[in-house]
């Protein structure tokens, strides 16, 4: 464990352990923010200024509360201290961070010339230019590596659709064929279909596979027409083991795409290969299509995913904090649960929005942090103080765990810190003395004795008045200043 000598700077560093344990996948993390902070920047300046300058650009994550960006060389450095610091500050700003800071590396020089794959897609505001032919037959889709049966939370909204996707994984062709998943946008169709899809390869590595959205379906079909290469995609699509295809809708309208898909599935379904689709609606409800294809696709079995309700959201965010090594308390996946209700992914950013938030603005998780980070995106919630968000807050700040203060201890250090959580569960929280006592295992004359000893200190004591400020600040939500204090 990194400690440092000497009494404020050791605080400093160890008061954040947690939340640096938390940065060490930070780098994941801040793609997100790295995206909005170039959406932000492209707004604000020239085409040409984005491409010369922050094209380049490589994000190296958040270290210490800071962004730190990779340039090619010394100039741009310099160039981008000058330039561009305070649109960047400013694009964090807009982003929830209260003390924005950004710093400059320069790459090594192999470094500035590979593209990591972590590099972030271009910002959503601003849509990558379109090439105006359709997509080469290279379009097909690889299994995301994330989307597997493990990681997979299974709750009432999907436990059909999931037990559906176990029992075509195991017995392809054999149990539903076809299945047909519908449901809402970022639900979990595509997560349950890869997982299929890995669960075979797993099991039979020979296997063939084949995902495919069925936008990248019908343009590998326009570009087979014009290339006179109908023969190759014919072959492509016809002997595969397994067929995904997402988003299974937009067929609708689309006769020539409608008619090479029934041939594709008559020619699977008849040599016993598995078939499975999503959709958002059921097949009954695409409209136009054909009613030759619409009776195929009921030939199996049609399952649906609902929203997850509230637990199933906690067990998701909390599967998602272990995957990303983010230590973050229960109480505030909860808050995030109640935020968001309806879609998963949302429900992801809404977490990557929260650690970067709190990241950006070196703030341990809390509730009010977390309602705070979300406030720009999801309606301000009002956040009830418990005891134990000031328990955790307290032993943060004074860099000691939580059970050491709640303990029995007599330890100076330790009863003062018990005294101040004590003085500020009753200051923030409708709980009574003797429910206050009975938290920290005392009786409510204890608690009256904390309470009366800090406020007495309060005013005489600078360093003491000033950690009880700041630890109220920061449970209310209002910690505007850097709080490394
Ligand atoms: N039950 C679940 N457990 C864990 N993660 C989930 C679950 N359901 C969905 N997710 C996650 O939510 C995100 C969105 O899921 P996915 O892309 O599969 O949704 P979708 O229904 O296919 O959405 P769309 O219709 O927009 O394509 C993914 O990151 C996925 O891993």
């Amino acid at each position: 464990m990194e400690r440092r000598e000497g009494g404020r700077e050791e605080r400093a560093v160890i008061c954040w352990l947690p939340l640096k344990s938390a940065l060490r996948e930070v780098r994941l993390i801040s793609q997100e923010i790295w995206s909005d902070v170039l959406g932000y920047v492209r707004k604000n300046i020239t085409e040409v200024e984005y491409h010369t300058w922050f094209a380049p650009v490589k994000n190296l994550g958040v270290q210490d509360g800071s962004l730190v960006l990779g340039v090619r060389n010394s100039f741009a450095q310099e160039w981008f201290r000058k330039n561009y610091l305070k649109l960047l500050e400013d694009a964090l700003r807009s982003l929830g961070a209260q003390n924005p800071q950004v710093s400059f590396q320069v790459l090594p020089a192999a470094q500035d010339a590979l593209l990591l794959p972590s590099d972030p897609p271009p910002p959503p505001s601003v849509p990558a230019p379109r090439a105006s032919a359709p997509a080469p037959m290279e379009s097909r889709k690889v299994l995301n590596p994330k989307y597997t049966f493990e990681n997979f939370v299974v709750g009432p909204n999907n436990n059909l659709a999931h037990a559906a996707a176990l029992a075509v994984a195991e017995s392809p062709g054999k149990a539903y064929n076809p299945l047909f998943i519908y449901g809402d946008v970022g639900l979990g169709k595509t997560h349950l279909m890869h997982a299929v899809g890995h669960y075979m390869l797993e099991r039979f590595p020979g296997k063939r596979v084949e995902y495919v959205s069925t936008e990248s379906f019908t343009n590998d079909l326009i570009n087979a027409i014009r290339d006179d290469k109908m023969t190759q995609f014919r072959n492509r699509y016809r002997s595969v083991d397994l067929l995904l295809v997402d988003d299974i809708q937009f067929l609708a309208g689309k006769e020539r795409t409608q008619e090479e898909f029934f041939h594709t599935f008559n020619a699977l379904y008849e040599s016993h290969k598995q078939i499975i689709l999503s959709s958002d609606r059921p097949p009954k409800d695409i409209q136009t299509l054909e009613g030759r294809l619409r009776s195929r696709f009921e030939w199996g079995l049609i399952t649906d995913i609902q929203s997850p309700e509230y637990e199933t959201r906690v067990a998701i965010l909390k599967m998602n904090a272990e995957h990303n090594r983010i230590d973050i308390p229960q109480e505030v996946l909860e808050l995030i649960a109640r935020q968001v209700t309806s879609n998963i992914r949302e429900l992801e950013g809404a977490l990557m929005r929260v650690v970067a938030f709190s990241s950006l603005n070196n703030v341990p998780f809390s509730r009010a942090v977390a309602a705070k980070a979300l406030s720009n995106v999801f309606a301000p919630q009002e956040v009830k103080v418990e005891m134990m968000d000031v328990l955790r807050q307290v032993a943060a700040q004074f860099n000691m765990p939580p059970d050491v203060i709640r303990g029995s201890g007599r330890v100076r250090e330790v009863v003062q810190a018990r005294q101040v959580a004590q003085y500020l569960i009753r200051e923030l929280t409708d709980h009574s003395l003797p429910e206050i006592g009975q938290f920290f295992g005392r009786d409510h004359s204890t608690v009256m004795h904390a309470i009366s000893k800090v406020s007495e200190q309060m005013g005489k004591d600078s360093e003491l008045t000033a950690a009880v400020d700041l630890l109220r600040r920061r449970m209310k939500g209002q910690d505007d200043e850097d709080s490394d204090a």
